[in-house]
């Protein structure tokens, strides 16, 4: 089995760091509609970046407690990939948002120092109950400014069963991503703060520096599970 931690650098605001991340090798560039972020581009900028991207990259409208009127008009203008949700909204909300865009989404959970294994794996199947469209749970630090203050949590409180189903955010950089990678195992890990020069504009060192570590933490899997194999089968008793 070939393991390969999904990727998504968050925040962009400038061609140059599309590129970037283009050239990374990443999986996937977002977009902040968020109008109190630093990092807010209109629906207008967003589509002109949108238009430069190439195809098989994902573009994700990352939107905070916004209405699903507002979400359909913005992605009607920046036609994004999937959208995700970083607010407040209800589970049900979240449904029918994403039904009013009609796309895919990610649910952020924030997580908080006294949150319980328990309630992240209660919250993403509750999210698959209630919506088709819902597509990955987004783990990221409790802050008050919603979310890419560069913060970290726990891993530790992440179930093992539900890590597969999860992208990895929250204060995530070149320096701890191998290590992410290999104590976690989400499908996915997603960044802003730790590839930034200043809020808003992207480093292309810093994102091929991430990248580059998050494959590491891949190999580093691979090899475990090779060994892992020829272990288990010099154990088979031969016939
Ligand atoms: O980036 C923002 O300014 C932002 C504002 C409000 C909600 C979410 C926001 N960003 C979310 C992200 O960029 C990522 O999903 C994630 O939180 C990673 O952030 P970071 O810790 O900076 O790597």
């Amino acid at each position: 089995m070939s393991m390969r931690t999904r990727i998504k650098i968050c925040g962009l605001t400038r061609e140059e760091d599309v590129q970037a991340v283009v050239a990374s090798g990443a999986d996937a560039i977002g977009f902040v509609f968020y109008p109190k972020s630093p990092r807010y581009v209109t629906p207008e900028r967003a589509a002109e970046l949108i238009r430069t991207v190439p195809p098989f990259i994902t573009t994700v409208g990352l939107f905070v407690n916004a209405t699903p009127e507002e979400v359909a008009a913005v992605v009607r203008i920046a036609p994004v990939s999937l959208i995700q949700l970083h607010g407040d909204e209800t589970i049900n909300e979240a449904a029918a948002i994403a039904a009013a865009a009609n796309r895919q989404f990610l649910k952020v959970f924030r997580v908080k120092p006294d949150t319980a294994p328990d309630e992240l794996l209660e919250y993403e199947q509750a999210n698959r109950a209630a919506s088709p469209l819902f597509t990955r749970l987004l783990l990221d630090t409790y802050v008050d400014a919603y979310g890419g203050a560069g913060k970290g949590f726990d891993w530790s409180l992440i179930p093992k069963d539900l890590a597969p189903r999860v992208v990895l955010s929250g204060g995530l950089s070149v320096h701890n991503a191998t290590d992410a990678v290999v104590g976690v195992r989400p499908y996915a890990v997603d960044i802003s703060s730790g590839v930034e020069a200043a809020k808003g504009i992207k480093d292309a060192r810093k994102i091929a520096d991430f990248v580059a570590a998050v494959r590491a933490g891949d190999t580093t899997i691979e090899r475990e599970h090779i060994h892992e194999t020829s272990v288990s089968r010099q154990g088979l008793p031969t016939s």
